[in-house]
């Protein structure tokens, strides 16, 4: 039995954060596990409030799991502070941690705050360097990179920025493009673009979550990064095409639909 263990913020309405990375795990036959690092109080219409953990609590969290149960891939998502990200870094170097996908979420779907401002120069220098792969949207690539992304050609420039403070692979996701969802891929020079029909469903709340997740779960396997993303973009289209539509806003996806 594969082991990934999830490093997010809980999303009380079930859609993204935690409660997604966790029925992804479970859709992929795997074993999972949680190291959470906020409460939300959020739904498919907006986030209402966030209550972190403190650092100290997110180390025993941590000892916890890698005491016992060791990881065969871990997925980083929500993590707010500076000094959470500070501990969470030590502790995944202390265990030596494998198959790291990091999806550095700043921002949610309905638009609110997840990462503080003073957060994000620790992200990219103390947490990015431990990832094999990082998976941001367009904003927080946008971020990253200090580029502003309006098409695929920018998408490939804030790539190649991002590339010079990260040598692992960088996968841009497209989900907030007018016209496309198209993904970018950029890894030892090269540029791969994972193209995909856009789905004429509005019910997005948690993809990056799931995306990352899922890619998590392929390279527990031994799949190489590019396959694992081949494979978790098979399985959010699933997801996605199913169109569950749940809740007043933005509605989470059905993670039933290959069980
Ligand atoms: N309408 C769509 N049709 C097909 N694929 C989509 C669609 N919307 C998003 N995706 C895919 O979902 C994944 C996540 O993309 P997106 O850019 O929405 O991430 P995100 O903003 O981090 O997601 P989240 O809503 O969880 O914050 C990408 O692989 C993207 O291509
Ligand atoms: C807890 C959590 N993590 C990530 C996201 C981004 O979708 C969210 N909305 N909530």
């Amino acid at each position: 039995m594969r082991k990934i263990l999830a490093i997010a913020g809980s999303d009380c309405s079930g859609g993204a954060g935690i409660q997604a990375d966790l029925k992804t795990i479970t859709s992929h036959k795997m074993y999972g596990m949680s190291v959470i690092t906020a409460l939300t109080a959020q739904n498919t219409t907006g986030v209402f409030g966030v209550m972190e953990s403190t650092p100290d609590f997110a180390a025993k969290q941590l000892d916890a799991v890698f005491s016992d149960i060791y990881p065969d891939a871990v997925k980083i998502g929500m993590v707010s502070s500076k000094t959470l990200i500070e501990v969470i870094a030590e502790k995944l170097a202390e265990y030596k941690a494998k198959n790291i996908v990091l999806d550095p979420v700043m921002i949610s779907t309905s638009g609110s705050k997840l990462l503080n401002d003073d957060a994000i120069e620790t992200l990219k220098y103390k947490l990015m360097p431990l990832a094999d792969i990082i998976t941001p949207n367009i904003p927080e690539a946008e971020c990253l990179s200090g580029i502003k992304i309006k098409n695929k050609q920018d998408m490939e420039e804030a790539a190649l920025k991002i590339s010079k403070n990260f040598p692992g692979h960088i996968l841009i996701k497209g989900g907030h493009l007018e016209d496309s969802s198209d993904d970018l891929l950029f890894h030892d020079g090269m540029f791969s673009w994972y193209n995909h029909e856009k789905i004429k469903n509005t019910n997005t709340h948690g993809t990056g979550c799931t995306l990352s997740s899922a890619i998590a779960c392929s390279l527990a396997d031994g799949f190489t990064v590019a396959e694992s993303i081949f494979n978790a973009k098979n399985y959010l289209t699933g997801a996605l095409n199913y169109n569950l539509n749940l809740g007043k806003g933005r509605g989470p996806l059905n993670h039933c639909w290959n069980i």
